[in-house]
């Protein structure tokens, strides 16, 4: 499975499109013709949600893919995976491999990047709330409008429908995963607020980009070949929050 990515959140994909782009594209290239030349029977790809055109129709179906406009905040990664989509199918078609390509949504979970410069909304929103607990602040903000839609899907439910696709799916389109589901950045900052107990307020800071308005996935291709998420959103958040504050080394 083809994991390795330069991957991050928006305002890191905004500032440093060079690298998201040519990083990816080298990854790509090397792992997956050398994974060809080595012989390797089967692939798995992964892709991102990113690649749908900014106002694709929700809940978005894989065939929605080169349709319209991408997002201008992650553009260059979108495009790099994009590349990856046709690597993969390629080899399917001029060497029939068994190459295939998934779209995760958003993820989150144990492991995760939570630099608040680099990383995704999620943990920057449990390192904002929790350091503003601990302080003693009176507010928290957060970039953008907080009206974007998000669609969250834990890690370990990301490695369960990776291993269904390996074994039941061997097709020429990309598979999407998500959970089906969505919220406003605004519901998931009260979610995160409530799970670190910050009693404070929330501001909003719109000099910072919203991104994508909406994201959520149809998954109803992988749906179909038995996947369904076992993780709920607030018991993974608990969760990813419990395991940062037992791994970090800074003082609480
Ligand atoms: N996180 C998300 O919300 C989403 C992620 N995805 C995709 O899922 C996959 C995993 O993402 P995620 O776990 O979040 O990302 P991480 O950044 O946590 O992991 C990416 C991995 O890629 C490795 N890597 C990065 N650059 C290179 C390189 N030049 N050469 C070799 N290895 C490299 C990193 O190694 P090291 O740690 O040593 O730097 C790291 O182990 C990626 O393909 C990503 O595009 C798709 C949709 C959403
Ligand atoms: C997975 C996906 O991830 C990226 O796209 P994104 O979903 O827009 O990214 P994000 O998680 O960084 O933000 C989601 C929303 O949340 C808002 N937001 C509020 N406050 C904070 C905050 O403190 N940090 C961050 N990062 N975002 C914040 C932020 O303004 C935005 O409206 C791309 O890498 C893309 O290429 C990709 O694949």
């Amino acid at each position: 499975m083809l994991a390795a990515a330069k991957v991050g959140g928006i305002m890191a994909n905004s500032t440093h499109p060079v690298q998201f782009l040519e990083d990816n594209l080298r990854i790509q290239l090397s792992v997956v013709a050398g994974a060809h030349a080595a012989g390797v029977e089967r692939l798995l790809f992964l892709g991102s949600s990113c690649i749908y055109p900014r106002l694709a129709p929700q809940p978005i179906p894989e065939s929605a893919l080169f349709t319209g406009a991408l997002e201008p905040t992650n553009e260059a990664y979108a495009l790099a995976k994009i590349a990856g989509i046709v690597q993969t199918r390629s080899y399917r078609r001029q060497y029939g491999a068994s190459y295939i390509s998934a779209m995760p949504t958003n993820l989150y979970g144990p492991g995760d990047n939570f630099d608040l410069e680099t990383s995704h909304v999620l943990p920057a929103l449990i390192r904002r709330f929790h350091e503003a607990r601990r302080d003693g602040s009176s507010a928290v903000t957060l970039w953008g409008s907080g009206s974007p839609r998000r669609e969250f899907l834990h890690v370990d439910d990301l490695a369960a429908a990776c291993l269904l696709l390996l074994e039941r799916y061997d097709g020429d389109d990309p598979v999407n995963i998500g959970c089906g589901s969505d919220l406003a950045i605004s519901e998931l900052a009260e979610i995160v607020r409530n799970v670190t107990g910050f009693r404070g307020a929330i501001q909003w800071d719109t000099t910072k980009p919203d991104g994508t308005p909406r994201k959520l996935l149809d998954v109803s291709r992988l749906t179909a070949l038995g996947f369904a998420p076992r993780i709920a959103l607030r018991d993974g958040i608990a969760q990813t929050y419990a395991w940062w504050l037992e791994r970090r080394t800074a003082p609480l």
